[in-house]
C-alpha cells in the first residue's frame, strides 16, 4: 500500500491541463468490442481502472497497440470468450466498476455474456438492477451460477423495444444503447442518463455506423443495424478532474489555470463553485482561478442557508461533493451538502474533522460546513483514502493544511487521477510518494 506525504502551506500557481475523461474512457474502451475493425481512441487517461480494464480486453483476445502515452488502437477481431468462463475473469472484473461495461457489447455481438461482481468505489450499495431491467427488456435471458457468484446472460438476437428505466444509471444507460445498436428494429429508452460520457459514446457509436437519437437528452431512440465499422475518437477533459483542480486552486491556490477544460461540458460544475464564493475567470477555453483571500457562500433567495445536492445530469455530479465539502471549510459562511445518491461517502468528514474543520454529519447523506474564513488553518493529519473522490478531497485538505499530512491506501487516488503529485508538484505542491 502507497502513500503521499505532503507538506502543507505551499501555494500552487501556473498551468495545469486534464486527463481525458476516466469514466468516458471505460465506455468508449468497451465500445471497441462492437467491431471487429480497428478503433482509435486519443486521450486516454494513464490511470490504475482505465489500465485494468484494458488489460481485461487483451486478456479477452482484443489486439491491443498504445501509439503514444494516451492513444490507444483495438481490434475486437478474433476473441476468445471462454475466458469469461474463468476464475482469473471474475477476479479481475471485481478491481473495477468499468468491467459491468463489457456486457452490453459482448452481448450484442456474440448473443452471450457474463455478469461477474464489478468492483470501483466502495460508497454505498451499488446495484446493477437498470443493466439487468434494461437486458432482459430486449429479450435476454439470465442464468445464476452459483458456485462462481455470476449470471450468465444469453440472447440470440435481441430485439428493440419501449423502456423506462427504474433511474438514470449512468453505467447502466451506456450498457443497454451498446446492447441495443444491433437489436432488431428501434429502442427507445426514457429516463436515460445524459452525461456528457454518454453523449460522447453515442456520438462515436453514430460515427461507426449506429443510428442513435436524441443524444444529450433523457431520452434516447437507436435504429438497430447489423455492423458497425472503425473509428477515431477523442475524449473529453475529465470534468472530475477540472472540478477538483478548480477546488485545489480556490484551497491552495496562488493564481492557477486549467487548460483546455471544454468549458461548454462542464454543465454546472463552475456555477456549484461559484456559490461557494469562488471567484475565477474564462479565458477561452481555459478557466483561471486567482488567489481567494476570503469567499463568502452564497445563501438562496430567501435568505435561508444554501444546500448543495447532486442529481442525475445535468444536475451537480455527486463525485465532486467531497471536493466542494474541503472548499467550504474556509468559506465565509454555512453550506448544507445532501448527498442523495450514495449512502457512504460523507463518512470521510471525520478525518476532516479531526483537521480542525467545523462540520456536522447530520447522518449519512448530509453535512452541514461552517467554514473558517481562513481564520483557522486546518492542521496535518495521518489519514487513509477511503476512495477516490474523498481521496483527492483528503489530499487538497492536505496541501492547505499547516505542518506534514500523510495519506495512506492512494491507490484509490491512482485510480482516477494520472501522476497526480508529478503533476501537482510542477505547481509547486511539496507532495512525496513513499511505499
Ligand atoms: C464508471 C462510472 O461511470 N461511474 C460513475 C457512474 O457510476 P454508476 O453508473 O455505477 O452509477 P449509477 O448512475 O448507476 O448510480 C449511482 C447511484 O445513484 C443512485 N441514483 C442514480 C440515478 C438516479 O436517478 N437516482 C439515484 O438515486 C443509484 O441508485 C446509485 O446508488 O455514475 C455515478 C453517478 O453519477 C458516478 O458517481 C460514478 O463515478
Ligand atoms: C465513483 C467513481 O468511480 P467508479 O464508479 O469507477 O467507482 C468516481 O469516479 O467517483
Amino acid at each position: 500500500m502507497a502513500s503521499f506525504l505532503i507538506e502543507g502551506g505551499h501555494p500552487l500557481s501556473g498551468t495545469i491541463t486534464p486527463q481525458g475523461a476516466k469514466n468516458e474512457a471505460l465506455e468508449v474502451i468497451c465500445a471497441t468490442l462492437l467491431t471487429a475493425d480497428e478503433v482509435v481512441i486519443r486521450n486516454i487517461p494513464d490511470i490504475r481502472d482505465v489500465n485494468n480494464l484494458i488489460l481485461l480486453l487483451k486478456d479477452i483476445g482484443v489486439k491491443v497497440d498504445r501509439r503514444g502515452r494516451n492513444e490507444y488502437a483495438f481490434r475486437a477481431d478474433d476473441l476468445d470468450l471462454g475466458f469469461l468462463g474463468s476464475d482469473e475473469f471474475v477476479r479481475k472484473c471485481s478491481a473495477l466498476r468499468g468491467s459491468v461495461l463489457l456486457i452490453g457489447p459482448l452481448l450484442a455481438r456474440f448473443g452471450k455474456a457474463v455478469i461477474a461482481t464489478p468492483g470501483g468505489d466502495k460508497i454505498g450499495r451499488r446495484r446493477l438492477d437498470t443493466h439487468f431491467l434494461g437486458f432482459k427488456a430486449l429479450g435476454a435471458e439470465f442464468r445464476h451460477i452459483e458456485d462462481r457468484n455470476v449470471y450468465e446472460i444469453g440472447a440470440d438476437r435481441l430485439k428493440g423495444c419501449y423502456m423506462l428505466l427504474d433511474e438514470a444509471s449512468v453505467t447502466g444507460t451506456a450498457n443497454i444503447i451498446m446492447a441495443a445498436v444491433f437489436a432488431r428494429g428501434t429502442t427507445t429508452i426514457y429516463n436515460a442518463a445524459c452525461e456528457p460520457y454518454i453523449q460522447q459514446l453515442c456520438h462515436m457509436l453514430n460515427r461507426m455506423g449506429a443510428s442513435i437519437s436524441g443524444i444529450a437528452s433523457n431520452l434516447l431512440t437507436i435504429v438497430g443495424t447489423d455492423g458497425l465499422h472503425g473509428t477515431v475518437h477523442d475524449i473529453l477533459p475529465d470534468m472530475i478532474e477540472v472540478g477538483s483542480f478548480i477546488g485545489m486552486a480556490a484551497m491552495a491556490g496562488n493564481g492557477v489555470r486549467i487548460k483546455d477544460v471544454s468549458l461548454r461540458n462542464l454543465g454546472i460544475i463552475p456555477e456549484a463553485f461559484r456559490r461557494l464564493g469562488i471567484k475565477m475567470g474564462i479565458e477561452g477555453d481555459d478557466i483561471v482561478i486567482p488567489k481567494q483571500s476570503h469567499y463568502q457562500i452564497e445563501s438562496f433567495i430567501d435568505g435561508t442557508i444554501m444546500t448543495l445536492a447532486d442529481a442525475p445530469w445535468p444536475g451537480l455530479t455527486p463525485d465532486l461533493l467531497s471536493v466542494l465539502i474541503v472548499v467550504a471549510t474556509q468559506a465565509r459562511g454555512s453550506v448544507l451538502f445532501h448527498q442523495k445518491m450514495f449512502e457512504s461517502r460523507l463518512f470521510f468528514v471525520d478525518k476532516l474533522i479531526d483537521m480542525g474543520a467545523q462540520i456536522i454529519l447530520c447522518d449519512p447523506h448530509r453535512a452541514v460546513v461552517v467554514g473558517h474564513d481562513h481564520h483557522r488553518r486546518l492542521r496535518a493529519g495521518r489519514m487513509a483514502s477511503p476512495d477516490i473522490r474523498a481521496g483527492i478531497a483528503l489530499l487538497i485538505a492536505a496541501m492547505s493544511a499547516c505542518g506534514t499530512s500523510r495519506i495512506d491506501n492512494i491507490e484509490q487516488i491512482d485510480r482516477g487521477y494520472e501522476d497526480i503529485e508529478v503533476r501537482l508538484n510542477n505547481l509547486g505542491a511539496r507532495i512525496e510518494r513513499i511505499s
